[in-house]
């Protein structure tokens, strides 16, 4: 894509804040992967599989996105998937990425958790080398439960000196935040940062008690949180980094279409919002896609793309010598007429 809005957009120094990495396994890896491994697939073409990718809500999508996984079986998957994603947000203008991995759905299945884990730190070696760099964030599925989530941490453990936090993903409603206090409070206690995907398909209630029970540094999607006036203000006044995810929201049904969707809103609150993928390869767009397609749709100014830009370095949990660069390059920017 070369149009002007695209070629903007690509030019901003932007972090990435919400990627599952297994959501980046596109179908042709998926059948490289299921080669390598003699793993049987229930798809025999990439156009079979990209036409299973129609969701109607969260759970769909969950169903096939835990059938894909099921390919990546050794440590050079892992690399080799995670490295293919930064080559990607290299290409899009990405400088920093923190990407969700989610581990149970890999040791549940006997690949140890140092074959994941190993896997992609090494992709995260390799990322360094192009430009990019990255953190990473252990997820817990919230379907499973507590007892579930401590044996992930304890199975993290030789890890958490690479590991930069944790965070609550997978079938959102009826798993409320509430369920994982213990895990987070023990998480903080190992001096992990905490985010939650809160208020996707949950109410504003999930959002509430990510802030007040889990006390997250971050939130994911946070759309509903529009739904409570309080809460958005309260959100907006401690300056919480949403971490937001419109093509995902328009594949899961989230918002009816593009021009629908509340980005625009969160900025006009102050809410500090960012743009993410989510599971590129399966909602049809990764990083900069999910920018020029909301900006066009909402009609986004060169301000407001900035402060997105800006609002994915300062809510990344980089340190303040690491931001440096990306925001002097961005007040370069903001200064240099359209
Ligand atoms: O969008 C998502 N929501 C919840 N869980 C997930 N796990 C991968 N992607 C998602
Ligand atoms: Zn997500």
């Amino acid at each position: 894509m070369t149009d002007p809005l695209s070629d903007f957009i690509r030019g901003l120094p932007k972090a990435e804040l919400h990627l599952h990495i297994e959501g980046s396994l596109e179908p042709e890896q998926m059948f490289e992967f299921a080669r390598r491994n003699r793993v049987a697939l229930p798809f025999r073409t990439v156009e079979e599989v990209r036409a299973a990718y129609a969701f109607t809500n969260l759970q769909d999508f969950l169903d096939i996105y835990y059938q894909g996984a099921q390919v990546l079986r050794t440590e050079e998957d892992f690399r080799d998937l995670a490295l293919a994603y930064f080559r990607r947000l290299a290409a899009d203008g990405g400088v920093h990425a923190e990407i969700f991995f989610d581990p149970q759905t890999h040791t549940d299945r006997g690949i140890p958790f140092q074959v994941v884990a190993d896997g992609l730190l090494a992709g995260m070696a390799a990322a360094d080398e192009l430009g990019i760099s990255s953190r990473l964030i252990l997820c817990f599925l919230r379907h499973q439960d507590e007892d579930a989530a401590f044996a992930t941490l304890r199975a993290a453990e030789p890890y958490l000196d690479r590991i930069t936090g944790v965070g609550l993903d997978s079938s959102e409603v009826g798993n409320p935040p509430s369920k994982f206090a213990r895990v987070f409070q023990a998480a903080r206690q190992r001096g992990l940062k905490l985010v939650a995907h809160a208020g996707e398909e949950g109410p504003p209630d999930y959002v509430w008690q990510a802030l007040d029970v889990l006390g997250v540094d971050r939130l994911d999607h946070g759309n509903r949180a529009l739904e409570d006036d309080a809460l958005a203000r309260r959100l907006a006044d401690q300056g919480t980094t949403l971490t937001v995810c419109p093509l995902s929201n328009l594949k899961l049904c989230v918002v009816p279409s593009l021009d629908a969707h509340p980005l625009g809103r969160m900025l006009d609150l102050g809410l500090r919002a960012t743009v993410n993928a989510d599971d590129p390869a399966y909602f049809g767009g990764y990083l900069l896609d999910n920018y020029v397609r909301v900006a066009a749709a909402l009609d986004l100014s060169r301000d407001q793309l900035v402060r997105l830009a800006r609002n994915s370095i300062t809510g990344s949990f980089l340190d303040g010598e690491a931001q440096a660069p990306h925001l002097a390059r961005l007040d370069a920017l903001a200064l240099t007429p359209a």
